[in-house]
This record gives structure tokens, sequence and C-alpha cells, in this order.
């Protein structure tokens, strides 16, 4: 059996060498010659998936090992017998700590240091959406929800409109990208929307790109009084807008779920999906891969405030600004040679660990940093 699978996709020999042959192609640049023979095709999320590609070959499986499925034509695949598999919710923790993190300098750069007084407009409350809501309740956030599909089933209830979420202190979009239908999310900030931002609110966008119109942004931020706007994904990656790039906040190359949890659960998702589709056992899960973490163990006494203890925790494991800087330095290249840099800085991107892989010690420290700790993801130890 032939697996042809994007090279970026972490421990494909490891999860999938004793089910076939695996080969390596690259999934930004990948063609109908490179799927022609191919069984089975592992992809990520630059790799558009459709009549196009597939026409013509014998793929019988198609797996994503991301949570978004925008780039894959679903329906063809149906309409073609081919069986298709994703991976929601692989990397949602991931994103959540890239909010998390986003946020927490946020309330540093207006000079506060609590989560307390803030209220998180959350549009799009599923499996990202919901843990971040989770963990932002905990830390005592106001928070609100919006998210019409979910609020039009019968028995769900609490969410707002999306006017109301819009009037939050932080606003943070985690829907998909879908061009039809009632609740098509294209452009779902709009010049109109993104007129009535207030120059005290944060925007963050790690959703997908085209979810802003990104042109309709620029000139929002060439404006007097603009929000505050941080970008993980924009429009036309990898050839994103140096002048977004030169009026956001904090710009970041697509990597809110980056974690290395959260890209082997996405492995492993989809090798979980193949073994369903071929009927054989599961025997690997991404646990057994992941290596020790660099760093495993931190110690805060009851000297330290609860602020500082948790801010340095959060950012010896991941800090935004690292991506922000490496992501400005691509800037200044030729035009022709920005999207390339864009997909290196993905392709060789750092090892991230989340929060829950660090140990917190504490020593005589009060309950309520206990509870912080539990609520942005650390496993204790007291
Ligand atoms: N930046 C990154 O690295 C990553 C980005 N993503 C993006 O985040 C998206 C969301 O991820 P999940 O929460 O796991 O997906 P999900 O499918 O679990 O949840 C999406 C939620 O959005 C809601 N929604 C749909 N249309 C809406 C609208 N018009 N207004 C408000 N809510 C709406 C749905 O009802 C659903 O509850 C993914 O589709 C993907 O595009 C996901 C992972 C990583
Ligand atoms: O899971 C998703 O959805 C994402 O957006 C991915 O984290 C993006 O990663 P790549 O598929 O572009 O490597």
């Amino acid at each position: 059996m032939l697996i042809v699978a994007d090279e970026n996709i972490p421990l494909l020999d490891s999860f999938f060498d004793d089910i076939g042959e695996v080969r390596r192609v690259s999934g930004r640049g990948m063609s109908p010659e490179d799927v022609q023979d191919a069984d089975v095709l592992l992809v990520r999320s630059v790799t558009r998936v459709d009549r196009d590609l597939l026409e013509g070959s014998r793929v019988k499986f198609v797996g994503t090992a991301t949570i978004g499925t925008d780039h894959v034509d679903v329906p063809w695949l149906e309409s073609r017998g081919i069986a298709f598999c994703a991976a929601p919710g692989c990397n949602a923790n991931s994103v959540a700590e890239y909010v998390l993190s986003v946020v927490s300098l946020h309330i540093e750069k207006k000079g506060l240091k609590d989560w307390a007084d803030l209220s998180v407009g959350i549009v799009g409350a599923g499996n990202v959406g919901s843990e971040l809501a989770r963990k932002l309740d905990w830390l005592d956030c106001t928070v609100k929800l919006c998210d019409p599909p979910r609020a039009a089933l019968e028995g769900e209830e609490g969410f707002v409109s999306l006017d109301e979420a819009l009037a939050c202190d932080v606003i943070t979009l985690h829907t998909p990208l879908t061009r039809d239908g009632e609740h098509a999310t294209y452009h779902l900030l709009g010049a109109g929307r993104l007129q009535a931002l207030r120059a005290d609110q944060l925007l963050i966008n790690s959703g997908r790109g085209e979810v802003v119109d990104c042109r309709a942004l620029l000139d929002r931020l060439d404006e007097a009084n603009p929000p505050t706007v941080v970008l993980d994904v924009w429009e036309q990656e990898p050839r994103i807008s140096p002048e977004l790039v030169d009026r956001v906040w904090i710009a970041t190359p697509h990597i809110a779920g980056y974690s290395l949890e959260g890209k082997v659960q996405g492995t492993e998702m989809i090798y979980q999906g193949l073994c369903r589709f071929l009927g054989l056992p599961v025997r690997k899960k991404a646990g057994q891969f992941l290596p020790e973490p660099a760093l495993s163990k931190l110690s805060f006494t009851s000297a330290a405030s609860e602020w500082s203890a948790t801010t340095v925790a959060m950012r010896s494991c991941y800090d935004p600004r690292m991506d922000d800087s490496r992501l400005r330095l691509t800037m200044d290249r030729e035009a022709r040679e920005r999207g390339g840099a864009f997909d290196r800085l993905r392709r060789d991107y750092p090892v991230r660990r989340e929060f829950s892989s660090v140990k917190i010690q504490l020593k005589g420290t009060s309950k309520s940093l206990q509870d912080t700790f539990r609520a942005l993801g650390f496993k204790l130890k007291i």
C-alpha cells in the first residue's frame, strides 16, 4: 500500500511504516502526479484536496491531521466513495494556550495584573472556543460565547449575539472558514464591524485568515483610534500582507496550534482513522512518542506574587513574542521570497510543549495561586 503524505506531518514513520510504504512530498506543492499511484493520502491544511488533485488517482482514504477542513472538498470525496478523516480537537488546547499567552501580555500592556477585570467575547464555541472559555472562567474573566449554529440547537443556551461578543474587551475568533449557508464566516468581520471596534479593545484571530476582511482591517488600522490586533492567520497565506504585519501588535505565522502535543495528536487521530478504515487494530498512541520536555519542573514560594509566578511559568513554556519577532524578520525580504520564508518558519518550528508538560512545585503559597495554575492547565506538586 502506498501512503503519500505531507512531509511536515510529524512521526510519519513511527505511526504508518508498518501499514504501508510512506512517500513524503511537499504539502504546499502537492500535484496530481504525486498522488496518482497512492492508496492513502495524508495532508495538513496547506494542501487543497479536490477533484483537481485526485481525479484519476486510486486514493481511497484521505486524512488531514488538522482541525480545519476548509482545504478539503468533502462532498466531492463522498461522491467518489473516498473515505475521509480529520482530527477534530487535536490542537484545541494549543490554540487556547496561544490565546491565554496573548491575553496575559495584553493585561500587562494595559498596566493591569489580573484576569478578572476582563470580558472576553469568544466567537465560535467548539473545541477551541469551549476549552478557552473553561480556562478563562476559572481565571474569573467574564466570558461571552457567540455561536449561532449551536444557539439554534435545542437545549443549547447562554449564547450572545455577535454584536454583544464584539463589545467585549477582548474578542477572539474560533470559527471554521465557511463560504455558504446561513452562518457563513467568510469576511464575518468586514468593514462595518471593524469600524465599530474601539481603541481599548483587543481582537485576536487564530481561526482562519479569511474570517476577517484583511483589506478592511488594514484600512481600519490606518484610521484614528484603531483597536489592538493580533493575527495568527491571514488572508492569502503564505504570501501575507507586510503592511498588515506592520500594523498589528503581534503577528505570528499560523502556529497557534503548533504545540508538539497538538501536532502529534493530529497524526495519531488520522492513524486511528486509517486503522478503522482498514480494519486494523490501533496499536500506537501519541503519548508513547512524546519526549521528556526540556523544562519539566518549576518551583515557586510564597515570595512570588500570583501574577509573576503564573506569567513566568506560562512564558517559560510559550511566549508569542518570539514567533512575532521571527515573522517580522522575514518581512524585509523581496516579495517573491516572503511566502517561502513564512512556510519555513512553520516547517522549522521549535519544539513547544503545552503547560501540562510542566510540574509546578509550590511551597507555602496560597490556595488562589494553586487554583490559577490549575486553571491554566499546569500540573501541581504541592
Ligand atoms: N491557528 C491555528 O493554528 C488553528 C486554527 N484552527 C481553526 O479554528 C477553527 C475552530 O476550531 P474548533 O473549535 O476545533 O472547531 P469546532 O468545529 O469544534 O468549532 C467551531 C465552532 O464554530 C461555530 N460556528 C460556525 N459558524 C459560526 C458563526 N458564523 N459564528 C459563530 N460561530 C460559528 C460552530 O457552531 C462550532 O461550534 C478550525 O475550523 C480551524 O479553522 C484550528 C486549529 C489550529
Ligand atoms: O488544525 C488546524 O486547523 C490548523 O490550522 C493547523 O494547526 C495548521 O497547521 P498546518 O496544517 O498548516 O501545518
